[in-house]
């Protein structure tokens, strides 16, 4: 079995007067794509931005590559920050600098790798992420909404991490771009043996590349496992949530 990777016990999170996790627990293994849904406002994107330090849960603990996150220090904070990657929904790129210039931007600030180094990096991760050469001086505001998610892909890989933390990647793209993307993220999950954690609304991207799943809601997982034994799980919100898939699921089949 795979090993775990990320396990979140019995966090209790609260934002100003909101509780938002009571009691949630989960976990990640190695090598899975593994996927954050819910209803809106059910505590997905905090549990992601709790998972790289962004937010501290009240209590409970977070483990993650073997450290901590609850009693973790500086020194290992900075070296942990390294081996994850992030693509925030809007995909957050600097609209002051160039395609090349946003992927370079982490190299740049956590090595000492001459520019050449730099530069043939960012060439390759250009490529990887399906963008051509010619993509590498433009800036944000030239590129499509699919451009921009695959740059913004392409600087959460810079760093060669092992997890990869992705808030809605396929929000705003359309049906076309959205199944291309997802197969993107599969792609580069098998090449580069990457854990991934994606928070999504899409139910064409849990049938395509999530592995296992939790459903949050009631501020807790309500659900946890594969599509085939999540979809039987009798709980309220979990049949709410799938209802119309299930419909999907009936119709893929024929019946
Ligand atoms: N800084 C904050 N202070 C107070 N409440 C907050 C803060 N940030 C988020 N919240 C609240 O926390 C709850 C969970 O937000 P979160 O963004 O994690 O939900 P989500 O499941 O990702 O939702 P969505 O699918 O709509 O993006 C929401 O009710 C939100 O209003």
């Amino acid at each position: 079995m795979n090993k775990i990777v990320i396990s979140v016990s019995d966090i209790v999170t609260r934002l100003g007067l909101n509780l938002i996790h009571d009691g949630l627990s989960m976990s990640v293994k190695r090598g899975e794509i593994y996927g954050l849904l819910g209803g809106s406002g059910s505590g997905k994107s905090t549990l992601l931005k709790e998972m790289i330090m962004l937010v501290r849960p009240e209590s409970g603990e977070i483990r993650l590559l073997e450290h901590n996150l609850t009693s973790i220090t500086l020194t290992e904070i900075a070296k942990l920050q390294r081996r994850w990657g992030v693509l925030f929904q809007s995909g957050a790129l600097y609209s002051s600098l160039t395609v090349k210039e946003n992927i370079g931007i982490t190299l740049r600030e956590y090595t000492c790798l001459p520019d050449t180094l730099i530069q043939e990096i960012v060439r390759v991760k250009l490529r990887m992420v399906g963008l051509s050469d010619g993509a590498a001086d433009l800036y944000p505001s030239q590129l499509s909404g699919g451009m921009i998610k695959r740059v913004a892909l392409a600087r959460a890989l810079a760093m060669d991490p092992e997890l990869l933390f992705l808030d809605e990647p396929t929000s705003g793209l359309d049906p076309v771009g959205a199944e291309a993307f997802d197969h993107l993220i599969l792609e580069l999950r098998d090449i580069l043996g990457l854990t991934i954690v994606m928070v999504t609304h899409d139910l064409d991207s849990i049938w395509t590349v999530v592995d296992r799943f939790a459903v949050l809601g009631d501020k807790k997982v309500v659900a946890e496992g594969c599509l085939a034994d999540v979809i039987e799980n009798p709980h309220p919100i979990v049949q709410q949530f799938f209802k119309g898939a299930r419909g999907k699921i009936r119709s893929q089949n024929g019946k």
